[in-house]
């Protein structure tokens, strides 16, 4: 069986190709689209990490639909035979999904009634289905959920505290990032199987960043709640705010639009900085406000990390995952440091070198780096879903 992966984001799509063999999936290839609406570019990456394809668009409008239909065609095109069936990235299932289902109309439309909840994601991922279904109608579509994995939390870590009748109407804490967390669960049980059963921090810090605890391998509590603005600096989202501030900024005339945009587009990284959103750009500049920028970062890092060892009673490891968690040595010193209090001990070389692990034999907590594969993770929820179907 052949399933496609995709990850479609606002103005990229993410995706790869697997062989789903016997055992681990065979990543047959990968890539993305980006600069969508400004000059769309496709790279694809083969099994050996060559690039096997690269196309530039002449047409800067074109649509995510009209790009996915010449994705689907040039994937197929080299797969020789076809497709078997997509999986997707949807960024909120809300209350009704806890697990990943396979898509029909009944399904988009609960999905797309939840786009106010993921405004920078779910549009966009649904717009991918739409896509999908439109030029290959008899393809099976499966969608895996960021917020499943947190649907055990305990229930008190899933409430707010609002007036009751609005919890009974799902507002609530849902917790992101699922298909990554799941991901690194399954590939830390195969690691250090000891350490998975344990209580682990594991921080996905990427564009959107967020922590999950894990008893176990299960969420028990995350940084992320109603939606995935909540919790820590991201790139352009600002984490977790005083409400006081909105009520604030709407009593000075700032529409609810206009608020919205900034919360979710301006803040974080790049508004604090007002250099950039990418923490690459940022570590290598010597402005005050960039360096002021990386170190609320950490320092909410750091604080969150405490409430979610508390919430665990104690911390055997923490798990570093994301472009910057698996890339930035300076932001996982920087990390370690302020969770010296609870025992972590930093291995220089190991965090220089990247490490799975990355914390010296004295260390209390252990520290290590794991690279996410959400695509990887789709495919095989995707597979199990369309195999529960047919038996
Ligand atoms: N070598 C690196 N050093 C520091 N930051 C890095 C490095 N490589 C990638 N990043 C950062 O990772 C972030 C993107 O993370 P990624 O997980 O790829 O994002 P997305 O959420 O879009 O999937 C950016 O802030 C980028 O600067
Ligand atoms: C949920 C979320 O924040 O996703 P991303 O990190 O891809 O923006
Ligand atoms: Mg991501």
């Amino acid at each position: 069986m052949t399933i496609l992966s995709l990850n479609a984001g606002s103005s990229s799509i993410k995706f790869a190709l697997f062989s789903m063999t016997e055992g681990e999936p065979l990543r047959l290839g990968h890539g993305k689209i980006e600069e969508i609406g400004i000059a769309p570019s496709l790279v694809v990456w083969g099994a050996d990490e060559a690039v096997t394809l690269e196309h530039r668009w002449e047409h800067t409008a074109l649509t995510h639909e009209e790009l996915l239909g010449d994705l689907l065609e040039a994937l197929e095109n080299r797969l020789g035979s076809g497709l078997e069936a997509v999986g997707h990235r949807i960024v909120h299932g809300g209350e009704q999904f806890s697990a990943p289902v396979r898509i029909d109309e009944g399904v988009l439309s609960i999905l797309s009634s939840l786009s106010p909840l993921a405004p920078l994601h779910q549009p966009h991922n649904l717009a991918a289905v739409r896509a999908v279904a439109r030029h290959r109608p008899s393809l099976p579509q499966v969608a895996c959920f960021d917020t499943a994995f947190h649907h055990g939390q305990p229930h008190v870590a899933s409430r707010v505290a609002v007036p009751r009748k609005l919890g009974e109407q799902g507002v609530r804490r849902y917790g992101f990032h699922g298909i990554s967390y799941a991901y690194i669960a399954r590939r830390l049980a195969e690691l250090d199987p000891v350490t998975s059963t344990g209580r682990v921090i594991v921080a996905h810090l990427g564009n959107g960043a967020s922590l999950c605890a894990m008893n176990g391998g299960r969420s028990i509590e995350s940084t992320m709640g109603f939606t995935a603005l909540d919790g820590l600096v991201m790139g352009t989202r600002c984490g977790s705010i005083d409400p006081g501030i909105l009520i604030y900024l709407m009593q000075q005339g700032m529409s609810l639009g206009a608020v919205e945009h900034m919360l979710y587009s301006e803040s974080g990284l790049l508004g604090l900085s007002g250099v950039s959103s990418d923490m690459r750009t940022l570590l290598a500049s010597h402005d005050l406000a960039a360096a002021e920028a990386v170190e609320l970062f950490v320092y909410r890092i750091v604080t969150q990390a405490g409430a979610l060892a508390a919430s665990l009673a104690g911390l055997d490891a923490f798990v570093f995952t994301g472009g910057i968690g698996e890339n930035a040595a300076q932001i996982r010193e920087q990390v370690a440091t302020g969770l010296h209090w609870l025992g972590a001990g930093l291995d220089p070389s190991a965090n220089e070198r990247g490490d799975f692990l990355i914390s010296t034999p004295e260390s209390r907590i252990k520290l290590m780096v794991l690279p996410t594969d959400e695509e990887r993770m789709i495919a095989i929820d995707t597979q199990a879903i369309l195999r529960a179907k047919r038996s």
